[in-house]
Order: C-alpha cells, then structure tokens, then sequence
C-alpha cells in the first residue's frame, strides 16, 4: 500500500491542531441494559431511582469509553430513556393538555411517569405519535405544539448530565436537538388553527434556548453542540430565513458556551452555510459521507475562515471501516477550507451497534471491514492523531476495505443477461378473484410465547430440527383452521418460522451475513438486529416454499406466500457501499425472483412482496426522488414479472403518508397493494380512487398496533368510504399491518368483525 503524505495548512509549515470528536453514541449499553431496566421499571419492579442508577452508570461508561478510544471531545446528553425529541418537548414544557400537569413538586416516580406516559400513552391519554427519524429506523416522538404553547425552560436533564460527567472527571459538549430542526418536525396539535405551524413559535422557544445556554454555561460548559440535521431536507433548506433569527439570537446570549450547529444525513446546501458561516456560531458540523456536495458548498462559500469546521468523515450510520488513506487526504482538503478542523463521524453513532470485539463468530474477512461505534470512535482519534502529529505508522494497512471474494460472477452474468422484459408482466391479466371485497390478512399472525420458546431452544441446540418443525406445523395448523371458521377468503400460513421480516431471509441468502450482539435501537425500549448485505446476493435454496406450500395442503382455498421485498430487505440491513444501492436491489430482487418462480411452480396462486420500507428510503430531498423510485421499482418488478398473468401478486406498505410515492406505488404494478391506512381516514384510497387506479387496493381498516378490538360497525364505516373511491371489485379487506405483535384472543375477535363487515358491506352492494 501508498502511504499518502500527511497534509498541513501549509505546505512544510506547521502541522494543524486538528481534535477528535463523536456527534453522539449508542444509549443502550453493552448488553442492552437500558432496555431490561426500563422494562423492568414499567412493570413496577423497579423504584425510579434504581432505573437512573442503571442509566448514570451507562452514561459514565459512555464517557469512559469514548476517552479509551482516544476521543478529544466528549458529548455529554446524547442519553435517552426514549427519544432525545422526546426528552427536548419535556425540557421545555411542550407537553399536551390530554396529559395531566405535574405536581407542584414532582418526585422523581412521578416525573418518569409522566415522561413515558407521553412515549406509552396512559389511561385516557394516549401517547405522542411516533415516526422516523430523517430516512433512518430510529423514531422519534412527535411533539404537538398549538399557538397556546408556551416553551419554557421547565427541565435541566442537559445541565445535570454535564455536572455528573464533570464530577466524573470528563468534561463534556452537551448535544441538543436544534430549535429549528424540533420545530420543523413538531406537528400542530388537533384543534390548532388551519394553517397554523409550529414554527411560529420560533422566538418564543429561542427564549427558552437561551436560557438553557445561560445555565450551561454557568455549569462550567464551553461548548454546546445544537443538531440541525432538518437542514438536509428540502423543508429545511427552505427555511434558511428561520435558521438566520435562530442562530443570530442564540449568538446574542451574553454568557453562553461556544455553539457548534451539527448538520447530517446529506449536505445543507451554499446558502443555509453561508448563513451559518456569517452567524456567530463558533463551529459548523458537515456530513462529507452521504452525499458528494458538502465539499463543493464549502468552496462555494469561499471555506468557512474563522468558523471551525467539525468533519463528519467517518460514517456515523453504516457499519465499515473507514478508508483511513482516503479520509486522510480528503481532510487535506479541507483544510484549505477553514482555520480550524475537528475529524467527526458523519452523524451520531446511535445508529450502529456499540461494539465489534462482542462479535465472535462472524467470517474473518467480513469482520476485518467492519467498525461498530467504539471501533469508529478510535478511528475519529486516529484521523486527529495523524492530522495533528503525523501519526502516519498508525493506520499502515487501513485502507482497502473490501476483498474481493465477495463478488459473485454467476449473479452479475444473470442480472446481465437478463432484458427489458424481465421487469414488465402483461398488461392484461383480469382479475384476482371474482367477489367484490376479498378478505386476506397481511400476514404474520401472534407470535405466542410457546413459538418464541420453540425457536429459541432450537437456536440453542435444545431442540432437533424435527421436532422444532413439528411445532411450527403444528401452527400452521391451527392458524389455517382458525382462517377457515372465520371465512377469510384468501388465508397465509402465519410465518410462525420468522423471528423477523428481514432477518429471515437474510440468514438463507448468500452475500449476507448476521450479527450476535449487533443490537441498534429502534424506538424507546426495542432494538433490532440489521444483518449486514456485505456481497453480491444469491439464493441457494427455497427460503419459504417448505411453510407455504404445508399451509396450502391444509386447506382448498388461496394461500398467499409471503416475502420481503428488495427495497425492505436494504433499509433493514447494513449495505455495502462499494456500488449503487440500486444495483445491490436488483440482486436481491433476482434472488427473490427464484422465489416466486418456486412458490409459482409449487401451486402458489397469490404471492405477497412486502415493501413497508418504500417511503423509509425515499431521498430527504426530491432532486433524488425520481432516480430512488426508479431503482426501487425496477427491483420489485424485477422480484415479481415472471409469473404467470393468472398469479395475483400482492405488496403491501406500512405507511400513511403516501402523498410522495402515489405514483412510485402505481408504478410496482402489483395486483393487490395493501396499506396502513386505519389511522389516516382512507386517504389514499382517496389518492388512488383519484389516480383511477385500476388494480386492487387494500387499505387497513383497522390499526393493529393496539390492542383494541374494532367492532364491526366501526369497520364497515371505513368499507362504505372505501367503496365511494374504489370500484368494489379492485377493493381488497385487511387490518393493517401483520399481528405477530398482538395476542390470539384480540386478533382473533377483530378478523371475526372485519368479516362480518365485510358480509354486510357486500350483502348491500347485491
Ligand atoms: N408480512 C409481514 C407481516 O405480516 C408484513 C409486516 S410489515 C412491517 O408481519
Ligand atoms: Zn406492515
């Protein structure tokens, strides 16, 4: 390998002073302790106080770690019992009036009662609604603001977190959400005025702001970092007005710690860092990994001069190495750019796991490309080591990420051969069935805690393989049976074999790998596994032709196969970086193709490809939209144009807000699309009857993400408004979403009412 030339200010001067620094870190703990603790604690086993004994100790452990792995600059506040939008609208005060307002003085039981009563809902209140966080499966709390709120500095969890890492002996930076970016992503509260927007409050939270700068300051901090990561988005982007009163009030404050605005998940565009750069923010944080353009918007700004700029190098939510050679020399550039530099992560390192030494069993080779959070901690210090001191020897060997055994030539000789025929079906292929409102499920049914001891004990090796599959057959069984008495039309087997919608199918294809330990959090308490896409995909063996084709031998009618789709299985996983993600779609969408063709061929007749992640992945801002829809598309239609034009392919989405991907949808082609839309008022159905969408459509009618049974009243309220939009034929009847979270008893009861609603809807329609 090349060493490349440690690059200075000024060639042959002195080397720059260049710090080390992490946006944020992983909350959960080695072992996901914050989760047992705060679960624990719901249930009433646990007193308030020894919950926060578990998070004090995992937030030291925090500080301790970051300063091993060699970091400058330590943030302090990137903690969370849930969400830190969560823990900024309770700083503040901006808590709706459904929930009741604390006691005069609150002891601390009542204090997190409250705070997870906001995050779980409680007796009559029920709770902030919760989305994701930018194109991330992070989610945050939905701050609901109205022109009565009033922001007050209520809280102090930012200052009392700096004292007890300081009293620790780490002097940190404590990380709020940014005023503009908690503003942009409140929503008005119901009852606020048409036209209303939370980001009139802007002045009034700046107050707030300041005063929570005043405090911090007077607590000892020197520096504060503020997030702007709305700054990537094109809402942001075009409230550069907004950001200008912000970021000039908050420089007014008298006693204030240095303020460092962090920006990521893409670049912010000339003017919003001109605005910054001209404002008194003391340091300006850039995301150089997502997107080419947060270079050119430094030049285009002449560099930021006196503004420091805090580097975000090293990928903050992906899962490989750092080409150290390369970060090398484009820090050199940079430097060229600003005065004063500090290497970063691209974003916080919530989003990956905490720790690469907790893997054991992955491949050597695999494992010799990755870096979770602590391994990317070490190589932000590095990079400020090499910078400052020219510790050149350290990182021999860093660079090449990738073996190249990790291609598969078979896959990209097929996908090669294949033509523009392979993504396109007839045209004309009738209908799915005759009868106007068809029944189905989405697919998944409880998941009780006899199956999930069954697949643990198997994982264990406690259970042989036989009799592992006796109990999921014996499942199946009971889930066809249960389909048949309540007279669903089309039925599924209940994927009682699939601890997860992704990792399933990533355990059995080639090119991916799964991790032991690699937990990240999802939201508030649950953390999820992502496996890792690190190669070229294939699919050696059927992944669910076995369950599905058992499930049809058990009935005379339909049984729908299900699968993850391309898109789903990428949002859901690590991905390799090294070629589009539309081509690594494409593989995964040929894998998925040998699929359908096997449940095809096995007798199959109504094959479902879930796409809940479509909306997830859709580019922060539109110029990138058109060239996402594509690849996702092409993908899709690549996994389902080759069956046969009496095969019903379904798809199914679990998003209300569809308003930007209407026409992505269409373009899928699916025969059947069902979509979360119980909590949305059927406005999709509404933007498709409007389209004169001529396939079928399945929109919720009612929300399994409660336990509550809808009655059949209730239920065929939502058909006979569905029906007014959509011809009656093309209407297909579902609860929104798979049931594998709720129980038999509540799921059973509410499919007993969707068809009967279903029967009267259809009664009247004769
Ligand atoms: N088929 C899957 C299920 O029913 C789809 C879930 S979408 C998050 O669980
Ligand atoms: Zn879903």
């Amino acid at each position: 390998m090349t060493t490349t030339p440690t690059p200075s200010a000024a060639p042959g001067g002195p080397r720059p002073s260049v710090r080390s620094t992490v946006h944020g870190y992983p909350r959960i703990g080695p072992d996901r302790e914050l989760k047992r603790a705060c679960e624990s604690h719901w249930k009433g086993r646990t007193t308030a106080r020894e919950l926060d004994a578990v998070a004090a100790e995992l937030r030291l452990g925090v500080y301790a770690q970051l300063r091993e792995a060699g970091v400058d600059d330590i943030p302090s506040n990137t903690f969370s019992y849930y969400d830190h939008v969560l823990d900024t609208a309770v700083l503040f005060d901006l808590v709706p009036s459904r929930f009741a307002p604390p006691a005069a003085a609150p002891d601390r039981e009542e204090e997190l009662r409250r705070y997870f009563a906001l995050a779980r809902g409680e007796q009559g209140a029920p709770p902030l609604e919760m989305t994701k966080w930018f194109d991330t499966n992070y989610h945050y709390l939905v701050p609901e603001l109205s022109p009565r709120t009033r922001p007050r500095l209520v809280g102090d969890k930012p200052v009392a977190e700096f004292r007890e890492a300081a009293e620790a002996g780490f002097h940190t930076r404590p990380v709020l959400v940014g005023p503009l970016t908690f503003l942009l992503l409140a929503k008005p509260a119901d009852g606020a005025p048409e036209g209303w927007e939370p980001v009139e409050l802007l002045d009034q939270l700046l107050d707030a702001y300041a005063q929570l700068l005043g405090d911090l300051r007077a607590a000892g901090a020197t520096e504060v970092q503020l997030d702007e990561p709305i700054l990537a988005t094109d809402e942001g982007r075009a409230a550069v007005g907004h950001l200008e009163r912000a970021y000039q009030r908050l420089g007014t404050v008298t006693e204030r710690p240095s303020l460092l605005v962090s920006t990521y998940f893409g670049s912010i565009g000339s003017a919003a860092l001109r605005v910054l750069k001209d404002s008194a923010v003391e340091a300006v944080g850039l995301d150089l990994v997502t997107d080419d353009e947060g270079v050119d918007d430094l030049v285009r700004v002449s560099g930021l001069g006196a503004t420091r700029l805090v580097a975000g190098v090293v990928e903050g939510r992906n899962v490989w190495r750092t080409d150290v050679p390369a970060a090398v020399a484009a820090l050199g550039t940079l430097l060229a750019l600003t005065d004063e530099l500090t290497v970063s992560t691209s974003c916080s390192l919530l989003h990956v796991p905490l720790d690469l030494d907790a893997e054991t069993s992955l491949a050597p080779e695999l494992r010799g490309a990755l870096a979770f959070a602590r391994q990317k901690a070490q190589e932000t210090a590095l990079l400020g080591r090499v910078l400052s001191e020219g510790a050149e020897a350290e990182y021999t060997g860093q660079g090449g990420v990738r073996p190249p055994a990790f291609t598969d030539a078979r896959v990209r000789a097929r996908l090669d051969a294949l033509g523009p025929d392979a993504y396109e079906r007839p045209r004309e292929r009738g209908r799915p069935t005759d009868t106007p409102l068809t029944t189905t499920t989405i697919g998944s049914f409880p998941q009780t805690a006899e199956l999930r001891r069954a697949r643990a004990a198997h994982r264990g090796g406690e259970l042989a393989e036989e009799a592992y599959k006796a109990v999921l057959r014996e499942e199946i069984d009971r889930v066809i049976a249960l389909q048949e008495e309540i007279g669903l039309d089309v039925l599924v087997h209940g994927e009682p074999e699939r601890n997860d919608m992704v990792q399933y199918f990533a355990e059995q294809l080639e090119g991916y790998a799964t991790t032991r330990n690699g937990w990240v959090q999802s939201y508030g308490s649950r953390c999820v596994r992502p496996p890792v896409l690190f190669g070229d995909v294939s699919r050696p063996a059927p992944m669910t032709v076995e369950w599905t084709t058992y499930a049809q031998s058990r009935t005379d009618k339909p049984v729908k196969g299900m699968l993850t789709g391309p898109v789903t299985m990428l949002a859901w996983s690590f991905v390799r970086t090294d070629q589009p993600l539309g081509e690594t779609a494409r593989q995964v969408g040929l894998a998925l193709r040998d699929e359908v063709a096997d449940l095809e061929r096995a007798g199959i007749r109504h094959i479902q490809v879930d796409e809940a992640a479509l909306r997830e992945l859709l580019p922060l801002r539109s110029e990138h939209r058109e060239r996402y829809l594509d690849w996702a598309v092409g993908s899709f239609r690549l996994a389902t144009s080759g069956v046969s034009p009496s095969t019903t392919v379904h798809t199914h989405m679990c998003y209300s807000e569809f308003g930007l991907i209407v026409g992505g949808i269409e373009a899928l082609d699916a025969d059947v699309t069902s979509v979360e839309a119980a909590r949305s008022r059927m406005e999709l159905v509404r933007d498709l009857g409007g389209r004169g969408h001529k396939r079928g459509i399945g929109p919720g009618v009612y929300d399994i993400h409660s336990p509550r049974v809808p009655s059949v009243e209730e239920i065929e309220g939502a058909l006979r408004l569905a029906v007014a939009h959509v011809d009656a034929q093309n209407l297909w009847v579902n609860p929104d979403c798979g049931l594998k979270t709720r129980g038999y008893a509540e799921a059973e009861q509410a499919l007993r009412n969707m068809v009967e609603a279903a029967r009267r809807v259809r009664a009247d329609l004769a």
